[in-house]
């Protein structure tokens, strides 16, 4: 199979989906890999690097697309890659369906198969491709929180973790998953005054006790998340149904309770955003903006700006599925592996995933049904 990987172009995206060292699988496994010129770069791989590794350099994204049987990326493709995409071309990626109805309707007309990374799914419900992701952004968001949470960059001038004989400041953390539990790490380390709260009672129990009771745990619902956001100084969001548009549970009357200088980082906003207020998306170029006097941070590739951190991360769980789809074609690797098989999200012009066809309100095809 020939496999290509395009440079990334979202907005200070600077992972790339391959590594030399996943060129080199490739290779071994009897494959060729194409990469766009200079796709390494901003994670510190040069062209030459991948050309020792066994690869080809094209000079376009285009040739890449054009020469290639398997895309692999990091990002969504924007609206000016949809016109690369090769009829039954395979797509492996982060896809995040559920709030781009536009790029779903792009890959049902070329009869693309969308392989999400962050659909993948074990028994246990982990999510391997998109834990190591979800890390680096549970970590960055305290990180960016404690900036903006400075005077001058718009917040209340509060210092996370507080000084003695002065209160820590307040990390209320909704969504006690992978992004939630690396959160409240970094604010807790820092000094600062946590709370997470979850609607898995068993998550909480688990926190509870790896934490050693040093933050504060609250189970999810309209009652207890009102009466905890009054008080944030910085809020997280970090919920997720798998696939799904993220439920929207901190409501504008809730915002408009917090204090002025407030900060919220809503990780969540790669599935459509768990806060009411954020009404847009925006880029590490200009990543905050200002609403009900709270400051509010809603980047979709977060760990694009600690790119060779992430390339690395994410390249070391993705490349064990990308050899599989390689090696066997998406159809028998699929049937062989049931977790790989809820990555794929559409496929021969229908959607198989259930909850992006439920929110974008299509046709739901039973994954069985294209095989
Ligand atoms: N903006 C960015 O750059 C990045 C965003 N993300 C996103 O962050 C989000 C969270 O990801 P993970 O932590 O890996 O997911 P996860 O599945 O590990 O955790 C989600 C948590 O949300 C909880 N939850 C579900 N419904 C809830 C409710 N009604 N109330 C409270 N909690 C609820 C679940 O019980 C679970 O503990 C995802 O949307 C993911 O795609 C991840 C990496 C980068
Ligand atoms: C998870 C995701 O979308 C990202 O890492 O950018």
């Amino acid at each position: 199979m020939i496999v290509g990987v395009p440079k990334e172009i979202k907005n200070n995206e600077n992972r790339v989906a391959m590594t030399p060292a996943g060129v080199k699988a490739m290779i071994d496994n009897g494959h060729q890999v194409i990469i766009e010129t200079n796709a390494g770069l901003g994670s510190g791989i040069t062209n030459e690097e991948y050309i020792a590794a066994g690869a080809k350099i094209a000079a376009t994204a285009k040739e890449v697309f054009d020469g290639s049987d398997m895309i692999m990326k990091v990002k969504e493709p924007l609206k000016q890659e949809y016109d690369l995409f090769k009829e039954g071309q395979l797509l492996f990626t982060y896809l995040h369906l559920a709030p781009e109805p536009e790029l779903t309707a792009a890959l049902l007309e070329k009869k693309v198969t969308g392989i999400a990374y962050e659909t993948i799914q074990l028994d246990n419900g982990a999510l391997p491709l998109l834990s190591p992701m979800s890390e680096v952004a549970g970590r960055m968001s305290v990180q960016i929180g404690a900036h903006l949470l400075e005077k001058t960059f718009g917040g209340k001038g509060v210092l996370l973790g507080g000084v003695p004989g002065v209160p820590a400041a307040k990390v209320v953390v909704v969504g006690g998953g992978i992004v939630g539990t690396n959160a409240a790490k970094m604010a807790m380390g820092l000094g600062a005054d946590v709370t997470i709260i979850d609607v898995s009672v068993d998550r909480l129990r688990y926190l509870d006790d790896i934490f050693g009771g040093r933050i504060k745990t609250m189970m999810s619902n309209s009652y207890n998340i009102a009466a905890a956001v009054k008080e944030a100084d910085l809020l997280v969001g970090a919920v997720l149904i798998p696939g799904a548009k993220a439920p929207k549970l901190v409501k504008e009357d809730m915002v408009k309770t917090m204090k002025p200088g407030s900060v919220i980082v809503d990780v969540a906003i790669d599935q459509g955003g768990s806060i009411e207020t954020i009404d847009r998306v925006t880029t590490h170029d200009n990543p905050s903006y200002e609403k009900y006097g709270v400051v509010h941070y809603s980047v979709a590739n977060m760990p694009g700006a600690v790119a060779r951190t992430s390339t690395y991360a994410l390249t070391n769980v993705t490349l064990p599925y990308a050899v599989q789809l390689a090696n066997k074609g998406w159809v028998q690797a699929v049937k062989d592996n049931g977790a790989l098989a809820k990555g794929v999200n559409v496929a021969a012009g229908k959607c198989t995933y259930k909850a992006v066809a439920d929110d974008l309100k299509l046709p739901f095809t039973p994954l069985a049904d294209v095989l």
